[in-house]
């Protein structure tokens, strides 16, 4: 057994960082984060880099605001300057009382930090092996198993966990040894909740047979941190290999080539990096199946959480589910102001004043029959969108302009009518669509892994 350490050994703060910005400690008032707070507040090096508090009030308890009390009285006697931030953590979205309190601290931690100032949180070695367990428990694969990174970047900030490799019992023996006086939340004795279960049930069984289990569980988390790294490192490469010009899209082809588990860790890699909700395990499996598996011409989809992947021809298309122009929706334009339409995107007329004549913007009816230039006959307006190669994610959002006649003069910025065509050219005009899908997507190369915890 390591011996309690009352001088509690801490690793150099990580880099490289552009300067020494200040570390920004999260104190719920326990005893981990009191201690982390007390240690570094003692060693002057980092407390001249900048230091301060974060006390982020749930509002779930009746003596929540004691809390935030007790914070403010530790800091005052080390200091410390601290900020007390009330939040509101009721579950909406299903997470949970933990996950939900957890989802509203860290959107109050983004939104107070600075660029690269360093948040440092006290997780230690046993909740790493709490982690590990939960996620084994949850069939996790590698990036889950790798549990909490000592170092990451958080938003604009960097997320720091410098206890990491020490026991709860060294946190407790520093605490003693330094007359710290912290709060014991009542909502860690409750054993309805899976770490509280853990952390009072299972682990205690386990190092009574096996010592050293909660430093064995934290050391194949760091392992299979390692093991991550090096996947997520291929999974850039095969990223690499499959995109297109789009970020959005991804060549069917180029994804049927890799092997079945690369091209499962690529799609999880490359929806996350589109900033879209994590997907499903039965999603990688239904976009194998019927999605790669699909006739090229098929326009097959699996939705999400309001995200939607779709293949077309070569491509696999993700993105979030766009609103559609409502079927009766109808409005007159004459191309003097820009047109607002009702999936959140604009038509608009650059280069002349008004239209020759007033329009009808409308969705798609079906049945749409066109006269192009240099044609001699109509043609079925889905053909020619398809000749044009006009994906079926932009098919779906596209206004319609027809005259008064009910003639389609163009779709979006595509004009198709040979009259309207010669006009703009004569003007030196155009029509400008956009759509709210346009806005261009994070740089997938720069997506870091969204398993990392
Ligand atoms: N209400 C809060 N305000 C600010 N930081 C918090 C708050 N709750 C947790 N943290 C930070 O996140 C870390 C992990 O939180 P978690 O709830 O997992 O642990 P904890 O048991 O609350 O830790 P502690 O013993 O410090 O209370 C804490 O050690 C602390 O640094």
């Amino acid at each position: 057994m390591t011996g309690p350490s009352p001088t509690l050994p801490l690793p150099p703060v990580p880099g490289p960082l552009p300067a020494a910005t200040p570390l920004v400690v999260g104190l719920s008032g326990g005893l981990d984060s009191t201690v982390l707070l007390h240690r570094l507040a003692g060693d002057p090096g980092l407390r001249a880099r900048g230091l301060r508090a974060i006390h982020v009030d749930h509002g779930l308890h009746p003596d929540s605001a004691a809390w935030g009390r007790a914070c403010a009285r530790e800091c005052a006697a080390l200091g410390i300057a601290l900020d007390i931030v009330a939040v509101d953590a009721r579950d909406a979205g299903g997470l949970g009382p933990e996950g939900a309190a957890r989802r509203a601290r860290h959107a109050a931690f983004e939104r107070l930090l600075g660029d690269d100032e360093v948040l440092v949180l006290a997780h230690h070695l046993d909740d790493q092996a709490e982690t590990f367990l939960l996620r084994a428990l949850r069939a996790s694969g590698p990036d889950g198993l790798a549990a909490m990174r000592p170092w990451r970047r958080f938003g604009r900030a960097w997320l720091w966990r410098p206890l990491l490799g020490l026991p709860r019992d060294a946190l407790r023996a520093y605490a003693q040894a330094h007359g710290l006086t912290w709060i014991e939340d009542p909502g860690n004795d409750d054993d309805r909740f899976d770490r509280n279960f853990l952390r009072a049930q299972v682990l205690p069984l386990l190092r009574g047979r096996w010592p050293h289990a909660s430093a064995a569980l934290a050391r194949s988390a760091a392992l299979g941190a390692d093991a991550a790294e090096l996947l997520h490192a291929g999974d850039v490469q095969a990223l690499a290999r499959v995109a297109t010009a789009d970020p959005r899209c991804l060549s069917v082809s180029a994804l049927c080539a890799l092997s079945r588990a690369r091209r499962q860790r690529v799609l999880r890699h490359w929806t996350g990096g589109l900033g879209l909700p994590p997907l499903p395990a039965q999603g990688v499996s239904r976009i194998e199946h019927d999605l790669l598996g699909a006739r090229p011409d098929a326009d097959a989809a699996f939705a999400w959480h309001g995200a939607r992947v779709r293949r077309w021809r070569d491509l696999l298309h993700a993105d979030v589910e766009r609103v559609t122009l409502p079927a009766d929706w109808s409005v007159a334009w004459d191309g003097r102001a820009p047109l607002p339409l009702p999936t959140g995107g604009t038509l608009a007329l650059e280069g002349a004043d008004a239209l020759p004549g007033t329009c009808r913007v409308h969705a798609r009816r079906g049945g749409e029959r066109i006269h192009r230039a240099g044609r001699a006959h109509s043609q079925a307006l889905k053909q020619v969108l398809q000749a044009l190669e006009v994906p079926p994610w932009v098919r779906a959002g596209l206004p319609m302009v027809s005259d008064d006649t009910g003639t389609v003069l163009a779709a979006g910025d595509l004009v198709l009518a040979a009259r309207l065509d010669a006009w703009l050219r004569e003007h030196d005009a155009r029509l400008r669509w956009t759509d709210p899908g346009d806005a261009p997507p994070p740089a997938l190369a720069d997506a870091c892994n969204p398993n990392c915890d």
